[in-house]
């Protein structure tokens, strides 16, 4: 199979599909990779790299459009990318189209098929292509949060662990997932009193049996929620209901009730956000104010580390690469229902029912579409 590699465009996305070592392992199988010139510059893997590892650099984007079997990247595609794919092409990336209806329109008008890595499933009922981001990005959420609550940022103005004699932050993590239970992990060892809201009681006896005493767990009732959120110094946004918009948790008229200069890291972003004063921003212009509330709503935090987070994405993303160079991506789906759950987009119809919900589509049922 011919597989291409563009550079990512998105803002300040220095991520790339595949490392040097992934491209050697589908060379290695009989299939030819082409990688955009400098698309591995920002992990630190020269086009020298890919070329050792097997694989041939081409000048522009437009040339791996034209040409791939299958486009393998990271971000969901913009929209001069998604206007360049085409019916028979498959897609392998992220999409998270539930909050994206410009992005949804341009794949079904393409007439590509796209598997989507956030919705790729594994045997424990978890989410392997999305995990190894979100650890990334809950590891990065207390970071990013203690530099908000610093007064020049717009925040209290506060030491995430306090001092001696001084009280540390509190940190609530809304969602108990992945995300959650890193970012609850890194803040309780920067000395913050840490407390975890999650809806399934499973999760949070996992919780507490892991982290005993030292982060403090919740069911997310609507009044403990509120109580907690409007109590806190730092709020993170960590729900997920797989594929779909997340729901939004805290209100534009709750908002105010918060502390000022409290920060929200609104992880849940890329779903849409679980907050209702959300919106998404980038790394050049991470974060807002609204209500004297600092919000770092940043939907591609992975990107700012992007060596460490390729590495840990390619760990995950490059078996189902070599299934479905090898076998075809109907045969592959056929052969796994975990991969076949990360088909969102088939031939100008959606097959995954959270996305045709959000976004008013007939979904087209996966045994259909595999037909
Ligand atoms: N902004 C960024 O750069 C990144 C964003 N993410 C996003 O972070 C979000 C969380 O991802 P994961 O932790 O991997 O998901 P996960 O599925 O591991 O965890 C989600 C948790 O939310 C809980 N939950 C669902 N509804 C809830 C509610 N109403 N109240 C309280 N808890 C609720 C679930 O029980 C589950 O434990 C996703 O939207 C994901 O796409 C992930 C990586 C990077
Ligand atoms: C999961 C995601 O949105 C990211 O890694 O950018
Ligand atoms: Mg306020």
């Amino acid at each position: 199979m011919l597989i291409g590699v563009p550079k990512e465009i998105k803002n300040h996305e220095y991520r790339v599909g595949l490392t040097p070592s992934s491209v050697r392992e589908l060379t290695a199988h009989g299939h030819t990779v082409k990688i955009e010139t400098m698309a591995g510059a920002g992990i630190g893997c020269s086009d020298e790299d890919y070329v050792a590892a097997g694989a041939e650099i081409v000048g522009t984007a437009a040339e791996i459009f034209t040409t791939a079997e299958m486009v393998i990247k990271v971000k969901e595609p913009q929209k001069v990318e998604y206007e360049q794919l085409r019916e028979g092409q498959l897609l392998f990336t992220y999409l998270h189209l539930a909050p994206d209806p410009d992005q949804t329109a341009g794949l079904i008008k393409s007439g590509v098929t796209a598997i989507a890595y956030e919705t790729v499933t594994d045997r424990n009922g978890g989410l392997p292509l999305l995990a190894p981001m979100s650890e990334v990005a809950g590891r990065m959420a207390p970071q990013v949060g203690a530099a908000a609550l610093q007064k020049a940022n717009g925040g209290r103005g506060m030491l995430l662990g306090g001092v001696p004699g001084v009280a540390p932050a509190k940190v609530v993590v809304i969602g108990g997932g992945v995300v959650g239970t890193n970012a609850a992990r890194i803040a309780a060892g920067m000395g913050a009193d840490v407390t975890i809201l999650d809806k399934n009681v499973k999760r949070l006896t996992y919780i507490d049996d892991v982290f005993g005493p030292r982060i403090k767990t919740q069911y997310a009732t609507i009044d403990d929620t509120e109580a907690l959120v409007f109590d806190a110094d730092m709020v993170v946004g960590a729900v997920l209901i797989p594929g779909a918009a997340a729901p939004k948790l805290i209100r534009r008229e709750q908002l105010a009730r918060m502390k000022p200069g409290s920060v929200i890291v609104d992880v849940a972003i890329d779903q849409g956000g679980c907050f209702e004063t959300s919106k998404a921003t980038t790394h050049a212009d991470p974060t807002y104010i609204v209500d004297d509330v600092v919000h770092y709503c940043v939907a591609n935090m992975p990107g700012a580390v992007a060596r460490t987070s390729t590495f840990a994405l390619n760990n995950a993303t490059l078996p189902f690469a070599l299934a479905l160079a090898n076998k075809g991506w109907k045969q592959a789906c056929k052969e796994d229902p975990h991969l076949a759950a990360g088909l969102n987009v088939h031939n100008g119809k959606i097959t995954y029912q959270a996305v045709a919900d959000a976004l008013g589509y007939d979904n087209l049922p996966l045994d259909k579409a595999l037909s």
